[in-house]
């Protein structure tokens, strides 16, 4: 949204969160770089184990129980050059462990617009091909409360998604039993585009002490070593390999 657009909507800065706010109806907005700041991985992770469980809830009581409902998304072609996705859905009865504790249950309904541009990454400068916004609605009234920018929400919930994914059905433990369980592992990243990359940010955070190697490949070489030079910043402890083959990425990998 830029600057026409925000006073078009006579939105109004807060300093303190980086987010707008429309003080008639009450509608904030949170940019990409205020979203930037708030994710952390633990709750990200925790966010998307309760949604997982509020999915995964048949007894459909909603009323008490993590409840949710969830319609296809649907796909809005722009020509030949990309799509519009909508995604909605709606959870409730869920907590937020790390954040609110396990008393607290809460409701979301929501829905998130995507666009897949494949040709955005030829853009000079480029952008992302996969772009999101969220918009957020009060679940009691379903009034609109906020429009949220996607895009990194939409990279992080994905990899997120992956954690919980690798934490139930490799390592089978609670996160509180990991350590001293699970040292020396190697992790493969094939592919080193947004979702590689976040991959990888989302298991060497969320898994501390547990990878003491990653092997990338990517089909481009210069993608690799970009994403090994931001890794080696981040992780100086942990070996990071570029793999002449995606075979040879995946060999030997946990
Ligand atoms: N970016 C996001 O937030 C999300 C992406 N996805 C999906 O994840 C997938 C990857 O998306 P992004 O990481 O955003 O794309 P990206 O464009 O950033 O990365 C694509 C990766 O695929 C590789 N690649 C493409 N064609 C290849 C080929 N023929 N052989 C070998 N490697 C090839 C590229 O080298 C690059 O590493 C897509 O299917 C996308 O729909 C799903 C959910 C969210
Ligand atoms: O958010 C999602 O889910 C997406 N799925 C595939 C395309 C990119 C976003």
């Amino acid at each position: 949204m830029n600057i026409q657009d925000q006073k078009h909507l006579n939105l109004q800065s807060d300093k303190s969160t980086g987010s707008l706010s429309n003080q008639d109806d009450d509608v904030t907005f949170i940019k990409e770089s205020s979203v930037k700041n708030l994710l952390n991985w633990t709750d990200c992770v925790d966010a998307m184990e309760s949604a997982l469980v509020a999915i995964s809830n048949t007894s459909q009581n909603s009323e008490t129980e993590p409840f949710s409902s969830q319609t296809p998304r649907t796909f809005t072609f722009a020509g030949n050059k990309g799509v519009l996705l909508t995604m909605p859905g709606y959870a409730s009865n869920y907590t937020l462990n790390s954040v609110t504790g396990s008393d607290k249950k809460h409701s979301t309904l929501s829905c998130k617009l995507v666009t897949s541009f494949s040709g955005n990454s030829q853009l000079n400068p480029a952008i992302p091909g996969i772009l999101g916004t969220i918009l957020l609605f009060n679940s009691d009234t379903g009034k609109l409360k906020a429009i949220v920018d996607g895009t990194e929400i939409t990279a992080w919930r994905t990899a997120a998604v992956s954690v919980v994914a690798t934490k139930y059905l490799y390592c089978d433990l609670s996160l509180k039993n990991l350590d001293g369980n699970m040292t020396g592992k190697e992790l493969a990243i094939v592919g080193c585009g947004t979702q590689g990359r976040i991959h990888a940010l989302a298991m060497l955070n969320y898994f501390p002490n547990v990878f003491i190697k990653v092997k990338l490949w990517n089909r481009s070489l210069n993608r690799a070593e970009k994403l090994k030079k931001e890794l080696n910043a981040l992780f100086p402890e942990i070996i990071i390999v570029i793999a002449d083959s995606s075979i040879l990425c995946v060999a030997g990998a946990d």
